[in-house]
């Protein structure tokens, strides 16, 4: 995977520059009111997989939308051939407002940020309960994302054949996370409809380190082995062979999406802003109107302590707060 430099999947159509002074092209083109709206399932090297009504298009960039991204999860306006027959290339002309952006940057000392998904409602955080351990400081990180981008997150625990899950829930009791707990075993007797339930009318991003399970679930959610149309699309031409998140639909009436984001283990945490991981504690919320002008609320100064201390809010709210803001600091092993 490249880490640095252009991401391929973002700019791969160049504009050039206009050297012979012509009109910009964009005055003379029609505003595109017959384009069709659609949204993007997948990039492939600079391919963008638009699902319009129930067919699935290729197309690209076109130069109008200059350096502008389209990303899965997208709304967008599409023009040109949109038959969807082999080797048609239709153009994005135009990219809907984002209802949520979730974005990492390929290290916390990277500035370059990258939409992973865009229009996400819920953040799944797929964690094994062994094989591999449980890292709760990997889950710290994604939740902070999660708030920060205004995802409602879903932590998922796998291999519940393993190890129990009282311990890790312990931990999470306090920030009042939903989660569900899953094993292998139960896919095969209807156990992912607990799952699915959560997935329900919204779309979902899955993330999740190497080996938790989350290929199991995800193929298991989509019945990708029995999935025809969209999802043969998609991925009918062998394995999928980008780092681009990849949007399925769930099966049957449930209209919800799954989207899987290969290769995102965590978030650079670099642009969060306290402030909005903090609208995660409501009750919280008041007590900072007292903090010095760009609070971390992790120092002496912060008003959050004498709110707590006169009776507003559980200490061990506070305490969890301040955890997951210190998890800002990238250590070693994130
Ligand atoms: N015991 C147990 N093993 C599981 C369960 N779910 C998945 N596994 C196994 O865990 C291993 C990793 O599963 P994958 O679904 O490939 O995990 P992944 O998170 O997609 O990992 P990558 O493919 O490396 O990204 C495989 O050997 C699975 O068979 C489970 O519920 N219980
Ligand atoms: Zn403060």
């Amino acid at each position: 995977m490249r880490r640095y430099g252009k991401n391929p999947d973002e700019d791969d159509i160049r504009v050039r520059p206009n050297t012979k002074g012509n009109r910009p092209r964009t005055n003379i083109r029609p505003k595109h009111e017959d384009a069709a709206e659609g949204m993007v399932l997948t990039v492939d090297r600079g391919r963008l997989h638009v699902l319009i009504e129930d067919r699935t298009i290729v197309a690209m960039k076109a130069r109008e939308l200059g350096r502008k991204s389209a990303v899965v999860g997208d709304r967008v306006a599409v023009v040109g051939d949109l038959s969807g027959g082999k080797d048609t290339l239709a153009r994005i002309v135009r990219v809907e407002p984002r209802k949520s952006v979730l974005r990492r940057t390929a290290d916390d000392d990277d500035p370059y940020e990258r939409v992973v998904v865009a229009n996400a409602d819920q953040l799944a955080i797929v964690t094994a309960l062994a094989d591999p351990e449980p890292r709760p400081r990997m889950i710290d990180r994604c939740l902070v994302a999660a708030y920060d981008a205004g995802l409602e997150p879903l932590l998922v625990l796998t291999k519940s054949d393993l190890a129990s899950a009282d311990t890790l829930l312990e931990t999470y009791a306090t920030l009042g996370v939903s989660y569900v707990v899953t094993t292998r075993d139960d896919f095969l007797t209807g156990g992912v409809d607990a799952v699915r339930e959560r997935l329900k009318g919204r779309i979902t991003a899955f993330v999740g380190h190497s080996g938790v399970g989350k290929t199991t679930l995800v193929n298991a959610l989509v019945e990708r082995q029995r999935a025809t149309g969209i999802v043969n699309a998609v991925t009918g031409r062998g394995r999928h062979t980008t780092t681009s998140a990849l949007a399925l639909p769930l099966p049957g009436d449930a209209d919800g999406w799954v989207v899987d984001t290969p290769g995102v283990r965590s978030f650079g945490l670099h642009h969060i802003d306290p402030s909005r991981v903090i609208l995660a504690f409501p009750e919280l919320v008041a007590g900072t109107e007292e903090c010095p002008r760009g609070c971390s609320h992790d120092e002496p100064e912060c008003a959050l302590d004498a709110w707590v201390a006169a009776g507003h809010a559980d200490p061990a709210r506070l305490d969890s707060l301040r955890r997951l803001l210190a998890t800002r600091e990238r250590r070693e092993g994130d």
